[in-house]
């Protein structure tokens, strides 16, 4: 398998994925767009941070792709939903760099307070400007955080040692969460009202781009220091540049840029802007956490199918996929058995799980379901990971419910449908530890195996008709391995259910529904 690192990478990672002999590394940090396009069709694996950008033209031409794996955090150089659509698992490291990036941004902050980065250059050309550099101290002072999740919480915790009163906004998260940090949770124009420093942590979104812009600039402080250590354009560059010309905000660290690098950007040429060149996550510490953890992610995804920190797929660990195995077989083998027998667009599917699944998690089995429900439709094309994506697209409704009590089987999954034209439910589930069985198609019960080419056939249950059937695919030379029959006793139907070591041909299904009593004919392939 071949795997393209194409930035920095610690050496730690890259002598990680080189230590696996299934694999074949090649690290290229200056590629251009073109060479980029064209040699990634090459490619299982690309590893990436920042600088790579991952385009739907060059998802479009990564005809091997498996996964794009960021050591760090932010993916919004990769067009997550184009790798999707492909199938290419697409992760990142979240936990590495995260005391480094809340550490940069409180050194940010001291930086900023004591115009360390202005007085080191004025001392350098020789000068000595003491009174040109009082600063302020933070003690005391209101830190306003919007967002806190993993870094922005860490933020809070060091603010917290540094003594400032730290105040938070973060819909996403509970009032109670935010209580537990020891921080106070409030709405967004009471942060603007109350920060002496205000700095952003969220990821960039149509929600976040351009939240400190005019409009809050003008709800703050006068005075207030703003910080940027998460993504360029959270804070709007030209609004801030007028705030601070206005004297509303007296200061600003950016760490992080509209474009990268900035080219001739006013803001920098400001006395009171402070910044660095995305250096938030740029440690020893961070840049080994990220990189080893990379490596054994991809590692672990290409070897042994283990999905750790995927932004577009669930996670499975490799212990629990080995135990999530028969149910997910089963899932999978109900989707595409439910796919083959209905008819028209599907419009609902209802997903229930029963028993002793109930104790698992069971996103991993919808998905399954849902891959096996559109693979007769769409073919090859749909996986594990693009499938949530062609489910949305067509608009199919799914729903999922759960109940523990287990009733005949100790486990239980039904699944039903709706379509333009009809409705169907069929259950399954696990004889032994592994053994997927078909145990009731709408009213008919049975205990069938799921494999191989199967033959569903709906007729009135009259003597001699199981007989009938057994001689025409006899004349065929149509062997029968298995075969099950279902009934409805109060009405007289019967749903006979054949394993075959052949796929049943057209003409010998017409000549079955050509005998009397035999109403529908299916073929299956599972
Ligand atoms: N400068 C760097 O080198 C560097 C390094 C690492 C991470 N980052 C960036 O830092 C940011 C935060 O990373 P993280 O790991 O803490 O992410 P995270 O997902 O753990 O936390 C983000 C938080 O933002 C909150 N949020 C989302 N939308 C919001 C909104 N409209 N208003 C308020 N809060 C909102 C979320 O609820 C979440 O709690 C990301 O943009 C990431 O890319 C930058
Ligand atoms: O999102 C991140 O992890 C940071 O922005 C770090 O980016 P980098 O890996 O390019 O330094």
């Amino acid at each position: 398998m071949k795997v393209l690192v194409s930035d920095n990478l610690a050496d730690s990672g890259i002598e990680k994925l080189m230590s696996v002999p299934e694999f074949e590394v090649e690290v290229n940090t200056s590629l251009t767009k073109e060479e980029f396009q064209q040699i990634i069709k090459e490619y299982d694996a690309l590893v990436i941070r920042s600088a790579t950008k991952v385009t739907a033209d060059v998802i479009e031409a990564a005809d091997n792709l498996k996964v794009i794996a960021r050591a760090g955090i932010g993916l919004d150089n990769v067009d997550i939903e184009a790798a999707s659509k492909r199938g290419i698992v697409v992760m990142n490291t979240p936990e590495g760099n995260v005391i480094t990036t809340a550490e940069h941004t409180i050194a940010m902050m001291l930086s900023l307070s004591r115009n360390i980065p202005q007085a080191t250059q004025s001392l350098k050309v020789g000068k000595w400007e003491k009174k040109r550099f009082r600063g302020k101290e933070v003690f005391n002072k209101v830190l306003g955080i919007i967002g806190v999740g993993r870094i922005g919480r860490v933020v809070a915790d060091r603010a917290k040692g540094l003594k400032m009163h730290v105040i938070a906004y973060d819909p996403y998260i509970s009032t109670e969460v935010i209580d537990k940090m020891g921080i106070e949770g409030v709405a967004l124009d009471e942060l603007f009202a109350r920060s002496d420093y205000i700095t952003v942590h969220t990821p960039m979104t149509q929600e976040t781009r351009n939240i400190l812009n005019a409009e809050a600039f003008a709800k703050m402080k006068k005075g207030v220091f703003i910080l940027n250590c998460a993504r360029g354009g959270i804070v709007n560059e030209d609004d801030l540049l007028k705030a601070i010309e206005s004297g509303i905000v007296a200061g600003a660290a950016m760490d992080v840029f509209v474009v990268e690098p900035p080219k001739d950007h006013p803001l920098l040429a400001l006395d009171q802007v402070i910044a660095t060149p995305h250096l938030g996550a740029s440690t020893d510490e961070a840049q080994e956490n990220v990189a080893t953890a990379v490596a054994d992610q991809v590692i672990d995804y290409l070897l042994r199918g283990t999905i750790r920190n995927a932004v577009n797929a669930p996670n499975i660990d490799g212990a629990v996929l080995a135990r999530l195995r028969p149910y997910l077989t089963l899932a999978e083998k109900l989707g595409s058995l439910l796919a083959q027998i209905t008819r028209g667009a599907i419009q609902e599917i209802a997903i229930e799980y029963v028993g002793e699944v109930t104790k698992e998690d069971t996103q991993p089995l919808t998905i399954s379901i849902l891959k096996g429900l559109l693979t007769p439709i769409l073919g090859d094309m749909v996986n594990f990971v693009n499938v949530p994506v062609m489910v949305k697209e067509r608009n199919i409704k799914v729903t999922e419910s759960m109940r523990t009590e287990a009733e005949d089987f100790t486990t239980l999954i039904n699944v039903s449908i709706k379509t333009s034209e009809e409705r169907n439910l069929v259950a399954g589930t696990i004889f032994g530890k592994k053994d997927p069985r078909i145990v009731r198609i709408n009213d008919f019960r049975m205990e069938s195996a799921m494999e191989g080419n199967l033959l569903l056939i709906y007729n009135i249950d009259t003597p001699g008709t199981i007989g009938a059937i057994g001689t025409c695919l006899g004349r065929n030379k149509i062997n029968i391995s298995m075969m099950d029959v279902g009934q409805v006793l109060e009405r007289g139907q019967n749903i006979i259910f054949l394993q075959t070591d052949s796929v049943v041909p057209k003409e010998v299904v017409q000549e079955l529904l050509a005998m009397e009593n035999v109403n529908v004919v299916q073929t299956v392939k599972l």
